[in-house]
């Protein structure tokens, strides 16, 4: 099956809604994650720095959870433009945002230092203005962690 790759949710942000510490394309200090829709699920990558240690030579489960955080809202929206028919290629901004409303991580391994990490979100459901997405974040082939984001979709 052939996938398409969709410009970065977050690079579609609104530019006054595009400061988040973990994802926001305007907060240069930020990690400036990037959320890709392909197919029917969501794709983002990071390779975190070695400040982010938690014992030596694995990551700092906060920092997983925010990666997870920030891909879960992305995601979100992503899915929710696909629910209403806006193809990310086309457009320059997106009327969606979302916030994170409930987050819960669960940690499967440690998760190594020196490697790219690999996030992945599936749309487990759409209820109105809540959005629910199941993801992983893995190192190589293991997943080091799994997560469930209730986002919310921001009144306009
Ligand atoms: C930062 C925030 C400012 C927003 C302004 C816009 C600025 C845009 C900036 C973007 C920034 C991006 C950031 C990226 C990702 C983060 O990290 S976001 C930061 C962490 N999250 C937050 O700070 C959110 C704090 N919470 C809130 O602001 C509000 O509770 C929410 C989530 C917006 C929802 O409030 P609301 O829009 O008034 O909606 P509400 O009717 O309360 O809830 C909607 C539905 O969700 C359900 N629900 C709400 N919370 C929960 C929960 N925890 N568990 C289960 N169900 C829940 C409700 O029961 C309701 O269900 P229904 O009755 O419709 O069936």
């Amino acid at each position: 099956m052939m996938h398409n790759k969709s410009k970065a949710i977050q690079d579609l942000y609104p530019d006054e809604l595009a400061h988040c510490y973990g994802c926001g394309k305007n907060n240069l200090d930020g990690y400036q994650l990037k959320t890709y829709l392909v197919g029917d699920e969501t794709i983002a990558h990071f390779l975190p720095d070695e400040k982010f240690t938690a014992l030596p030579g694995s990551v700092y489960g906060g920092l997983v959870a925010s990666l997870l955080d920030c891909h879960g809202t992305g995601s979100a929206a992503a899915f929710v433009c696909v629910q209403e028919n806006i193809n990310l290629n086309e457009v320059e901004t997106i009327p969606v945002r979302c916030v994170t409303a409930s987050l819960k991580v669960d940690f499967k391994a440690p998760t190594p230092m020196g490697v790219e990490l690999k996030l992945r979100g599936k749309l487990q459901s759409i209820e109105g203005r809540k959005i629910w997405v199941d993801m992983t974040l893995s190192a190589d082939d293991t997943i080091c962690a799994t997560g469930e984001i209730l986002a919310i979709k921001i009144k306009d």
